[in-house]
């Protein structure tokens, strides 16, 4: 292993977007791509990382600014020193990597390719005006799956760029559907401004070349909360939610037939409604391996399942995928988007990007209603009561926005609908156990609850 990356693999373990929790990284160099810097002594690339800790192994992109002196005012974001005297930084936080990334994407440019090849699109209004070389950037905070650059350029409105930290052969829904959306009109998405696609080895593919997303660029909208922080100050206020909820579910039911226009829909076939049954099956197995407290409830959770098998079923089409509080914001001026439809992170990509059933969504947005009472109860349990109130008119409030605004009987799929209310719950219980044990009794208490509700009310819409 080269210096470089065994100085990453030291490093990665405490980024936030570092899948293998609990693992210590062993890397292998897929390949890199490389910008020109007009800065001299500096190397801007990203390179492509394969982790064999983890199974399957997992690709990741690390964008590293290499400079021959140590830059000071940037050592919060020092990756290494190596023995011959260059220093690596971390190129989301460094202006050398932000400059030449946005200019790569609004100026369609392609990288230097060692192994790896990127190559920008740019999807913006053709006479919008293009951001300058220099632009001042910042990485978005918080605990994300990937790293988001925000740009604030003068005059111009701000853009958010998201380099994706896994990647994956093929396109990533993130960028396609947000893409199809926002050219469709659909006002429920930031406008997109363009993307990047890159090229790497990969043995496994028949032509041993993979090509993905590695970055997607859209519109901004600065000083607007996500709607999870918002929906707990609520619950905690005693403010109520069912206004905005109903709107959300109008915002929902017109995203689902965007993408319904957008895309191929599927029937339901028999092999269509097996391969979502395995994978219902799958996620419970591993949950029961992972969570001890699921053991119990398998056979009452696999019933449910085979209920839904049996039941009626829409034709399936796109959908966001991982639905819930913390991908959508409550714009004063534009209403209700969504954001982040790179489906659920545990999920293989390769089912990500296929037709689903809008209702995993509708399913998604339901738990995260229930979250918000759970979350509350942890900080404040003198106020159970009102949050559990809180989560069930917001509850029925998104389902009647939903119904109103896409016409589906959703009563005549509460089967299928109780279905994926279980399984988000079981991932979430896996999702928690890994990450945040302590929020594991939240969907643990919800599957509990589902299962005492009873077949045919445990989703009653
Ligand atoms: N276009 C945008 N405008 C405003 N805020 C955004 C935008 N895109 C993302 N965000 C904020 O960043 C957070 C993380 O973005 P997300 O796409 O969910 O990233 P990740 O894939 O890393 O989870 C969102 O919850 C939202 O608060
Ligand atoms: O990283 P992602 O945004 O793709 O989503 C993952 O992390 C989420 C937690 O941040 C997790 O969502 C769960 O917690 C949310 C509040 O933090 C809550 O709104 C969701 O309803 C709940 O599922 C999500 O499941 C996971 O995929």
């Amino acid at each position: 292993m080269d210096s470089a990356v065994a100085a990453i693999a030291e490093w990665m373990p405490a980024q936030r977007w570092y899948g293998g929790k609990g693992h210590a990284p062993r890397l292998r160099r897929i390949g890199e791509w490389e910008l020109p810097s007009a800065e001299s002594g500096v190397r801007v690339w990203s390179m492509l990382l394969m982790d064999d800790a983890t199974e399957p192994p997992v690709l990741y992109q690390v964008p590293v600014v290499e400079r021959a002196a140590a830059a000071p005012e940037a050592s919060a974001h020092l990756i290494a020193a190596l023995d011959d005297g260059t220093h690596l930084y971390d190129g989301p936080h460094d202006a050398a990597f932000t400059d030449v990334l946005l200019d790569l994407i609004v100026h369609e440019r392609r990288a230097v390719a060692h192994g790896a090849t990127a190559v920008g699109h740019y999807s913006g209004a053709p006479d919008a005006a293009r951001p300058g070389p220099h632009v001042p950037a910042s990485v978005l905070g918080g605990e994300q799956s990937n790293t988001s650059i925000i740009y604030r350029p003068d005059g111009a409105a701000p853009l958010i760029c998201k380099v994706f930290r896994q990647l994956h052969h093929g396109d990533n829904p993130d960028v396609t559907l947000q893409t199809a959306l926002a050219a469709s009109g659909s006002p429920h998405v930031p406008p997109s401004v363009g993307d990047v696609v890159g090229e790497w080895d990969d043995v496994g593919r028949p032509d041993g070349r993979a090509r993905g997303h590695l970055a997607f660029a859209q519109e901004f909208l600065p000083g607007v909360e996500d709607a999870w922080r918002v929906a707990l100050l609520a619950a905690a206020g005693g403010r109520d939610f069912a206004d905005d909820a109903r709107a959300l579910g109008v915002a929902v039911a017109e995203v689902h037939r965007s993408l319904g226009g957008a895309f191929p829909r599927e029937r339901a076939s028999a092999e269509l409604i097996a391969a979502i049954d395995e994978a219902w099956q799958r996620r419970l197995t591993i949950g029961v391996a992972e969570v001890p407290a699921l053991e119990p409830h398998r056979a009452a959770i696999a019933e449910y399942y085979a209920r839904a098998t049996q039941g009626a079923w829409p034709q399936l089409q796109r959908i966001h995928g991982d639905l819930h509080l913390g991908q959508v914001i409550l714009s004063p001026e534009r209403g209700w988007l969504l954001l982040d439809f790179e489906g659920e992170p545990m999920r293989p990509m390769a089912e990500r990007r296929r037709p689903d059933l809008p209702v995993r969504d509708v399913a998604g947005m339901l738990r995260s209603f229930d979250y918000v009472a759970g979350a509350t109860e942890i900080v404040h349990p003198e106020r159970a009561a009102e949050a559990r109130t809180w989560a069930a008119s917001a509850r029925q409030a998104f389902i009647d926005g939903y119904i109103a605004a896409s016409g589906t009987d959703l009563s005549k799929y509460r089967d299928l609908l109780a279905a994926f209310e279980l399984d988000k719950a079981v991932y979430e219980a896996i999702y928690e156990t890994r990450n945040r044990p302590d929020w594991a009794p939240i969907p643990l208490r919800a599957i509990t609850q589902l299962l005492a509700a009873g077949p045919l009310q445990a989703s009653a819409p």
